[in-house]
């Protein structure tokens, strides 16, 4: 169980997360909507600690993440696997080392930086391609494949942490619609084949709907809707958006609204999305190459 209590987050004066109080399930598949400049993308990098939260606690089975330090921290990193809009592989090399390096929290220093990998992870990782429509792809640099196929390697080199909870922070906004249809059919089968719990940020609601069992709306920083995808009725979801008019379709983007159909200026980003998620997955592979 993924315990959120009271978490804020304020970047200087603005207020990115406000307040949210959540409690998920293991197992669950869940959905964040709202749009562009919500805090969806906050609230996950707070999760799994790659910003700490102003105020409040994250708690996991009853620990609470935000204090974890060292290797309880690295257990934490293990157990919460992240997947990202712009995939953050290493483009040059290839896929099954983009695999292994999904293990790199379970293995000791030297292992780590040395680069030995086990027959049974390779194995592993192999099998994980096959699961996933990828193995073919298997020795080829990660950069040379489509964008679904990058995400899909993305999602094995997650499973290969054996990971409880796998956040995705809009793991579909950059596909076409039949690679994100894969792509989410992915990940609706490591939430029900293997029980782990997804929590997914998403542009679009009907994506929502269709794969997720629980949606969560965000306005302004705070939770507005916490309910099934029968009961986020039109009325809701266009006070979730803040759209007015007759207009709206559930097609919509988060982003197409903020550039549509809001009067306000959306809240802009002030760095490049993931620049350091990048950067880590870099230093990681140097330090193995
Ligand atoms: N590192 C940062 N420094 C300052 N402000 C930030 C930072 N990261 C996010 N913000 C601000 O926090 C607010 C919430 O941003 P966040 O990226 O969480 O929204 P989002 O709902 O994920 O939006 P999108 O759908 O566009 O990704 C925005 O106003 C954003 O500009």
């Amino acid at each position: 169980m993924l315990t959120i209590e009271g978490v804020t987050k304020r970047f200087g004066e603005a207020v990115a997360v406000d307040k949210v109080e959540l409690n998920i399930p293991e197992g669950q598949m869940v959905g964040i909507i709202g749009r562009s400049g919500a805090g969806k993308s906050t609230l996950l990098r707070m999760i799994n600690r790659l910003i700490d939260p102003s105020e409040g606690n994250i708690l996991f089975d009853g620990t609470d993440i935000t204090a974890l330090k060292g290797s309880a921290l690295r257990r934490w990193n293990r157990d919460c696997a992240m997947i990202f809009q712009q995939f953050n592989l290493v483009p040059r090399l290839d896929v099954l080392t983009n695999v292994l390096l999904g293990r790199l929290n379970h293995k000791s220093t030297f292992a780590s930086l040395a680069g030995l990998y086990s027959r049974e992870e390779r194995l592993m990782a192999i099998a994980m391609l096959e699961r996933l429509g990828v193995v073919q792809s298997a020795l080829q640099p990660a950069g040379t494949l489509s964008g679904g196929q990058q995400q899909r390697v993305a999602i094995a080199r997650a499973m290969m942490q054996e990971p409880r909870v796998v956040l995705a922070d809009e793991p579909i906004a950059s596909l076409d619609p039949m690679n994100a249809k894969v792509v989410m059919d992915s990940l609706a089968d490591i939430n029900k084949r293997d029980g782990i719990t997804v929590v997914t940020n998403l542009h679009t609601l009907d994506t929502a709907r269709t794969y997720c069992e629980r949606i969560i709306g965000m306005f302004e920083g705070r939770v507005v809707f916490d309910g099934t995808p029968a009961e986020l009725t039109a009325a809701e979801a266009r006070r979730l958006y803040g759209v007015q008019n007759e207009g709206f379709s559930e097609a919509m983007t988060s982003t197409s609204l903020s550039a549509d159909e809001d009067e306000r200026p959306a809240p802009m980003r002030p760095l490049p999305g993931n620049r350091a998620d990048t950067q880590l997955a870099e230093e990681r592979a140097r330090a193995l190459a």
